[in-house]
């Protein structure tokens, strides 16, 4: 069988269609956020590795999406800042600003930084499988160093 009908019959493919998101990547933040929470509170995303963009769509609707269409919300200020990277051009998302760029370099995690006004994260995610020393511990502690927050969640394909 050749790949494209093995992935027509993948029940996550094919409700990620269903669904209209880009990835059936989706569905694996939306299953660590039912089991661990990390959406509460949070107010500053980074989606590393964003392209083609399901994860960005999953914050998206589960964070900036909510807060603008609720009724009581006229503050924009209160609205959470998603920030997207890629090396890849992606279609734009509601409520996510996109960064084309390499996450490994500094001067990226210096505009995301620009975008959250000085502050850093509250939420890291990323998909990715970069270019990276291949330690883990050091690759996920170099990465962690350049924009997360004291406190702060990071969820990482390792
Ligand atoms: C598996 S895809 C991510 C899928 C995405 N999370 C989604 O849900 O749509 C991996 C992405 O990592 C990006 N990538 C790899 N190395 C990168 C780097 N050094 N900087 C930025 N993006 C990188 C690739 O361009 C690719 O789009």
């Amino acid at each position: 069988m050749g790949k494209a009908s093995r992935d027509k019959r993948d029940i996550y493919y094919r409700k990620a269609k269903e669904e209209g998101w880009r990835a059936r990547s989706a569905f694996k933040l939306l299953q660590i956020d039912e089991e661990f929470n990390i959406f509460e509170g949070v107010k500053r995303i980074v989606d590393l590795c964003a392209a083609p963009g399901s994860w960005s769509q999953v914050l998206s609707r589960k964070l900036y999406l909510p807060g603008k269409l609720s009724p009581g919300s006229s503050d924009k200020n209160d609205l959470p800042l998603i920030v997207a990277i890629d090396l890849q051009p992606m279609a734009p998302i509601e409520g996510v600003i996109q960064v084309q760029g390499d996450i490994t370099n500094a001067r990226t995690a210096e505009v995301v930084i620009r975008h959250f006004d000085g502050c850093k994260a509250d939420l890291v995610v990323c998909d990715g499988a970069p270019d990276v020393t291949g330690l883990h511990d050091m690759d996920e502690f170099v990465q962690s160093q350049l924009i997360l927050a004291n406190g702060s969640y990071l969820v990482m394909q390792i």
